[in-house]
């Protein structure tokens, strides 16, 4: 798939941004703070809901303006065509999808964008957060059904959760409802996951050896979040002592977590800063691969200052493998990354909020 049109108000510096685009390669360069990342944040965003930055949900509204909106006309490869927007003022964000209300994961349902930038080897040495988001966003693409089920179980959550806080301990059949659902829930996911992960397996074996051949072979390990020697809603009564202690459920599909070990670098802690990163990356392809292979196209793939975050050899590797992929592909950079010259990319120069395609 690809952005043939994207339109981009109130976001950041980008004040009101249109770029017509078309398939492989465009490059935004220009000076730091010019709005590059912005631009690539405002593509995330159609089709994650949020940005890749941290914390950035209030700061990507443009200061003084009242209102951000994106829009994107995506191009399948099948020839049909989504249009995607979504828009904020105040506190709620509104998606429209082909010109009507719509739900959010709609949008996103239609509309699928990988990145790779600066913060991504936070999926390799960060939190478990990161990994689930990355994992559920995978599984989402696979089954539809997973967003109903997510959110039967954040409800559950929820309702558990604010029993173990009220001031006065409620009894136990308050409890058992909201533990059977989330019992019931988990596990669905937990299957969608592992089976996701399945799947994932031989397209990341192929996109580490690729990238980082010294490390041999990649091993995937998945923890569901309780232990698997019982069912969650039992361990939930089980431990609801424990919880009411804390004031928060401490066990479930929500604590799931997966890691990568190499066979010449078994903990985490032995990859460089570099290796995290091309870890990251190859995720990141390996991830866009199966969803080429499930639904027969290519995501839009985002490298945020691809040159500053790769040598120059894994920078080629990449582009190598995403232009023989037939991907859309946005990159940014101060200057035009040494692979891409005499490469044919459509170039932008960006400065201060404003583009201009160079010819
Ligand atoms: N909410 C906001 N309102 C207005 N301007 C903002 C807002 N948030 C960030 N900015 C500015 O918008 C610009 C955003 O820059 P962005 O990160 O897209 O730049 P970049 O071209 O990728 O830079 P670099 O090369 O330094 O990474 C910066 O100049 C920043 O100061």
């Amino acid at each position: 798939m690809r952005f043939e049109q994207l339109r981009i108000q109130g976001l950041r510096c980008l004040d009101d941004v249109s770029l017509s685009l078309g398939a492989g390669v465009h490059v935004f360069a220009g000076p730091n703070g010019a709005g590059k990342t912005s631009i690539l944040e405002a593509a995330f965003l159609l089709s994650h809901g949020r940005s890749f930055r941290s914390g950035a949900k209030d700061a990507l509204l443009q200061r003084g303006a009242s209102r951000i909106s994106v829009f994107g006309e995506v191009r399948h490869d099948d020839g049909g065509m989504s249009r995607v927007g979504l828009g904020r003022s105040g506190q709620r964000w509104e998606a429209r999808l082909d010109g009507e209300a719509a739900t959010l994961g709609q949008i996103v349902g239609e509309c699928a964008v990988v990145c790779f930038e600066p913060g991504s080897h936070a999926l390799i040495a960060g939190g478990a957060e990161e990994r689930r988001r990355y994992l559920d966003w995978g599984v989402f693409h696979v089954e539809h059904e997973f967003l109903m089920l997510w959110r039967r179980y954040q409800r559950a959550l929820k309702q558990r959760n604010s029993l173990l806080r009220a001031a006065q301990t409620p009894p136990e059949a308050m409890f058992l409802p909201w533990e059977a659902e989330l019992g019931q829930t988990a596990e669905r996911i937990h299957q969608m996951r592992l089976a996701y992960l399945e799947r994932l397996r031989p397209c990341l074996a192929a996109s580490v050896g690729g990238l980082l051949p010294e490390l041999g072979a990649v091993e995937l390990r998945f923890k569901a979040g309780w232990s698997d020697d019982r069912a969650l809603h039992e361990q939930l009564a089980e431990h609801r002592g424990r919880d009411l202690a804390r004031g928060h459920t401490t066990m479930g599909a929500h604590r799931a977590d997966w890691a990568i070990a190499f066979e010449h670098a078994p903990l985490r802690e032995h990859l460089s800063r570099g290796q995290e990163k091309l870890t990251a990356l190859a995720c990141m392809l390996a991830q866009a691969e199966l969803y080429a292979a499930i639904r027969g196209e290519w995501p839009i793939v985002c490298l945020d200052d691809l040159a500053s975050e790769l040598d120059i050899a894994h920078q080629s590797a990449v582009v190598a493998q995403l232009t023989q992929a037939s991907a859309q592909v946005l990159v940014t950079g101060t200057e035009l990354p040494a692979p891409l010259q005499g490469l044919t990319a459509q170039v932008f120069h960006v400065e201060q909020g404003q583009l201009a395609p160079l010819l």
